[in-house]
């Protein structure tokens, strides 16, 4: 995991070395100080030379200065240090989560996404910047500090280094405390975004089910867990620090007494004791350092332990190695003995065999749940087959690049997802970087110019979060217009089934209709009279494929097509 984590900064290694040995002679000056005081105290105050006091006063404020423009670059580029890794590994989550697949996004809650992208990767940065060189700098603060008191005097400095071993120890237990308190935290937090996530996206069905006040309650439950975790973890870190605290007090009062003692016994110089003193202070920076990392490291390593988990989670379909880009497919669709089941489901898809023309109008129709659109989802790749193959112009799709399969196929969903924007914006989804003309040209064949003129922005109106300031029939011939654009080989239409008026929905056929013409067609059908004019009518079962054929050949048959005909007259 360290090693992992210290990958990220070779990108930023100068910024690195520059903010890292700055802070190495920022260390260095401070060691120095209190032999340049206790040398002041012990060699020139006794010789009253007001000159050379004076001189070497003038040479600590230089040193001073220099030491304060050091700690500026320390500060400020070990922080963009900090800020640009934190940057990096959110670029790389962004990327990573984009190319997951379908089941990803099946097994993962948003706010859970949300969360190791935003809140997660915060303390990663501090750690990022604090970690390695606030680590160092204290050893070698400590380990300098006690060298130097050593030589000044042995038994003094035994009895400061007495005081470490119980600092260490307390140290390492509120670590280990504190690593599972902010884990715990971690995932309160997620679960609070899953839950605003949830809520917010779904506040027209709170609303209109009056459930504000369970909504409200749910949350309270998530937001008092966080409090909870997130007290536990300063709980072990208030106890930890005062520890910490006192045990530098006694460190200090002990140098006191026992170097009076010294003094008094003639074993050390008041300019030697001072210096001491000043030597258990020096200690304390890097002992206050080290907890400071303690709150630092186990939150950023929890952050960086969930990052590294989505990152290890490799996409469960990706282009093969020997995968071809196919540029421009002809249509032909042959399901060959394709079973399929979402993980560990039952199977949904049992050895379906099916072959659709390029050209051709195929509208799947059976009972809700016997898997049409689970048939379509498999043309994409958005799932893979888990026995035999699809193949398009004779070739397995598996052997396509995914970018050149999907970018061939168009897929008109029920339920259209229109992103915060504008209406031009929304249209040129399907063809990024399309001409004014071409995406005018779009929406005209959707049946969208009428609309378009009739608004004072035009095409420049803002549609609102996804598309919320849009009627149903509005967002479909948007959805149609983006189509148009992508101009794709093979259609897949999800059949809306909502209740449209008359009116919009002719036109909306029409549209479609155009759509379609001179393209490979999939129709998931609801409504069985939008299907009267399809080449070929599939009837999916739960047991697989039940009929095939025309519209009238199959309600001349009197089977199962004939009778789901039956019903919907009726209604
Ligand atoms: N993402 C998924 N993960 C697990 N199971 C799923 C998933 N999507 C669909 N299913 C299951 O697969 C089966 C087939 O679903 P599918 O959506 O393909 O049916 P459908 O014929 O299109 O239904 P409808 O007409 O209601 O849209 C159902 O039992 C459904 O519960």
């Amino acid at each position: 995991m360290i090693r992992k984590f210290f990958s990220y900064y070779r990108p930023h290694r100068r910024l690195f070395i520059i903010d890292f040995s700055s802070a190495i002679i920022v260390a260095l000056l401070e060691l120095a100080f209190p032999l340049a005081v206790q040398w002041f105290i012990d060699k020139l105050l006794p010789g009253q030379d007001w000159r050379t006091i004076i001189t070497v006063s003038a040479g600590l404020l230089l040193l001073y200065i220099f030491s304060t423009f050091l700690q500026f670059i320390v500060n400020y580029l070990g922080h963009m240090l900090g800020i640009n890794i934190e940057t990096d590994m959110r670029q790389q989550l962004f990327q990573h989560v984009q190319k997951q697949s379908y089941q990803f996004f099946d097994n993962t809650k948003t706010g859970h996404i949300m969360s190791r992208i935003t809140n997660d990767l915060f303390d990663i940065g501090e750690l990022a910047h604090h970690g390695p060189e606030d680590l160092f700098i204290s050893f070698m603060t400590i380990i300098g500090a006690f060298w130097i008191m050593f030589t000044l005097n042995a038994k003094l400095a035994l009895v400061t280094i007495c005081i470490i071993p119980f600092l260490i120890l307390l140290i390492i237990i509120s670590n280990l405390r504190m690593n599972t308190a902010w884990d715990k935290m971690y995932g309160e937090i997620a679960d609070i975004n899953g839950r605003v996530e949830d809520s917010v996206s779904g506040i027209r069905v709170v609303q209109s089910f009056t459930n504000q006040a369970y909504e409200i309650l749910r949350f309270t439950d998530n937001n008092q867990k966080y409090r909870l975790a997130k007290l536990g973890g300063y709980k072990v870190m208030s106890f930890s620090l005062s520890g910490i605290y006192m045990m530098t007090r006694i460190m200090t009062l002990a140098v006191l007494v026992f170097g009076a003692w010294l003094s008094y016994h003639h074993q050390l110089s008041y300019g030697e004791l001072v210096g001491f003193v000043l030597y258990v202070n020096v200690l304390f920076k890097p002992v206050d350092k080290i907890s400071a990392l303690m709150e630092i490291y186990p939150k950023g390593m929890a952050g960086f332990k969930r990052f590294t988990e989505i990152l290890d989670q490799e996409p469960e379909i990706e282009d093969s190695e020997a995968a071809i880009k196919v540029d421009s497919f002809i249509g032909d669709i042959e399901f060959r003995d394709v079973s399929f089941r979402y993980d560990d489901s039952k199977e949904v898809l049992n050895d379906i065999n099916l072959t659709i023309q390029a050209g051709e109008t195929v509208a799947f129709v059976g009972p809700s749940g016997a898997g049409k659109t689970t048939i379509c989802s498999l043309i994409p790749r958005f799932y893979d087959v888990n026995e035999g193959c699809i193949m398009i112009d004779e070739m397995d799709i598996r052997n396509m690049t995914l970018e050149s399969l999907r970018s061939q196929i168009g897929i008109v969903q029920q339920d259209v997802f229109l992103f915060t924007g504008t209406l031009r914006e929304n249209i040129a989804y399907g063809k990024l970087g399309a001409s004014n003309e071409e995406i005018e040209e779009a929406a005209k064949r959707a049946h969208l110019e009428g609309m378009i003129q009739s608004l004072p922005d035009g095409l420049e109106t803002q549609i609102g979060e996804r598309g919320l300031k849009l009627s149903g029939g509005q967002k479909q011939r948007l959805a149609i217009a983006r189509m148009f654009l992508k101009n794709p080989p093979i259609l897949i239409l999800d059949e809306a089934t909502s209740a449209l008026d008359t009116e919009t929905e002719m036109i909306i056929q029409k549209a479609l209709n155009e759509l379609a013409k001179n393209r490979t067609t999939l129709i998931i059908a609801h409504r069985l009279a939008t299907i009267r004019d399809a080449d070929r009518i599939v009837v999916v079962t739960e047991d697989g494929i039940a009929e095939e054929g025309g519209h009238d050949e199959l309600l001349e048959r009197g089977g199962i097509f004939a009778r789901l005909h039956q019903v919907q007259l009726q209604r």
